[in-house]
């Protein structure tokens, strides 16, 4: 397992080769050393799995010691990908000594399903989507093209009943097959919610909470940050917010200039404000938690879904805007913000309304139509 150095794209690899070497597949997955506490804490360390340790070669402008994007800046990110490039002689050996089946691969890794081949191994693809070109080097777009063809199979994060003419799309079009791995629902979430968080949740009454999150790197801006603030506040549900900010930037300073004048004393006996990681999926496990409003990162929509949360979806990049489709679109699952068309623009009203449909009136449609989709929608994951 190789997946790229962000948490994003290393959970789905953690819960693919849990569900793998289950099933007596065994397991070597490799990545930064500054990112194995975290893993080892998802990976289920049977005799079946291990985890190795790879060094990002230097990189000029990319602080040592840094393994993962969540503590890059966006600059320092796209340089990621260079050390990525530089890893392919430590890969070579790695590969040659551990002599796998098949390597799971990221979008980032193009070079490696030649590299494989030369050795006699297969590879498979995950995930892909596009970016700019930076520096001259290949683009997103490129390495996920390069990758796409030169492998032996591609794996997809999903199952037949969520987007069974999408997948048949990729098998035709790619002429090669494609694994679904299932939408990899984790175990139910283990461990205990910090006290803080469960004394000012249980004072709620059971599934009136709305979480409202954005995962592990999507930031938005001030006017953003200013209509969600008050689209909560307009739904007089209890909330707790959740905005995070790009490494290397002064995170209170940013809340001061985007939070609207007196909201967080408006809102002080129904709501809080958080910067920095929190126990996802505990939260939603939380009784009091009953709607979640993010980004659509696929994970994050799955945890929503299997902890009975109502979705409220606020796509800002990349696959978040096809997974919202998914979900609200096609599944009726849950509600997408509504935007303006010219420039994706929403504002409090827009952030209120998608609350409103899914939390309130709930015997009558479309609240009680997208309840049953959700339910569902637990019920084929
Ligand atoms: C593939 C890439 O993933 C990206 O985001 P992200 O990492 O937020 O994705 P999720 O699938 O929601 O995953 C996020 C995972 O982190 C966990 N978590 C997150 C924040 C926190 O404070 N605490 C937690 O426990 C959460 O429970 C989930 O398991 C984007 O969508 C991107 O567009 C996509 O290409």
């Amino acid at each position: 397992m190789f997946p790229y150095f962000a948490f994003g794209h290393i959970s789905p690899f953690v819960q693919l080769s849990n569900k793998l070497s289950l099933h007596g597949v065994r397991v070597s997955f490799l990545s930064a050393p500054g990112n194995i506490p975290r893993i080892k804490s998802s990976l289920l360390l049977t005799p079946n799995a291990q985890i190795i340790p790879i060094q990002l070669p230097p990189v000029e402008g990319l602080p040592p010691g840094l393994d993962s994007t969540s503590e890059m800046t966006p600059h320092m990110a796209e340089l990621l990908k260079k050390a990525l490039d530089l890893m392919q002689p430590q890969i070579k050996t790695l590969l040659s000594q551990l002599n796998p089946d098949f390597v799971f691969i990221d979008f980032a890794q193009y070079w490696l399903p030649k590299l494989a081949s030369e050795l006699g191994i297969k590879t498979a693809q995950d995930f892909w989507y596009l970016y700019k070109s930076f520096d001259g080097g290949p683009s997103a777009y490129h390495r996920v093209c390069q990758s796409i063809s030169g492998c032996t199979a591609l794996a997809i994060k999903t199952c037949n009943e969520m987007e069974g003419p999408y997948v048949d799309f990729m098998k035709s079009q790619h002429q090669k097959p494609v694994l679904l791995t299932g939408p990899l629902v984790p175990e139910p979430a283990s461990g205990v919610l910090e006290e803080k968080w469960a004394k000012w949740l249980g004072q709620f009454p059971l599934g009136s909470v709305i979480f409202c999150s954005f995962g592990s790197e999507t930031f938005l801006d001030d006017n953003q940050i200013e209509q969600l603030a008050l689209g909560l506040e307009l739904t007089g549900l209890p909330f707790i917010l959740v905005l995070n900010f790009p490494a290397g930037v002064d995170t209170q300073a940013e809340l001061n200039r985007a939070l609207p004048k007196g909201f967080l004393e408006r809102v002080k006996d129904r709501g809080i404000l958080h910067s920095g990681w929190v126990q996802q999926p505990l939260i939603l496990a939380n009784a009091s938690v009953g709607c979640y409003l993010c980004h659509s990162g696929f994970s994050s929509l799955i945890e929503g879904l299997m902890n009975d949360c109502q979705l409220v979806l606020l796509p800002l990049k990349g696959d978040q805007f096809l997974n919202s489709k998914v979900f609200a679109g096609d599944m009726k699952a849950g509600v997408e913000v509504n935007r303006r068309n010219e420039d994706g623009y929403f504002g409090k009203d827009d952030i209120n309304e998608a609350v409103r449909i899914v939390m309130m009136e709930i015997e009558k449609d479309p609240c009680k139509s997208i309840r049953s989709s959700h339910k569902n929608g637990e019920n084929f994951c």
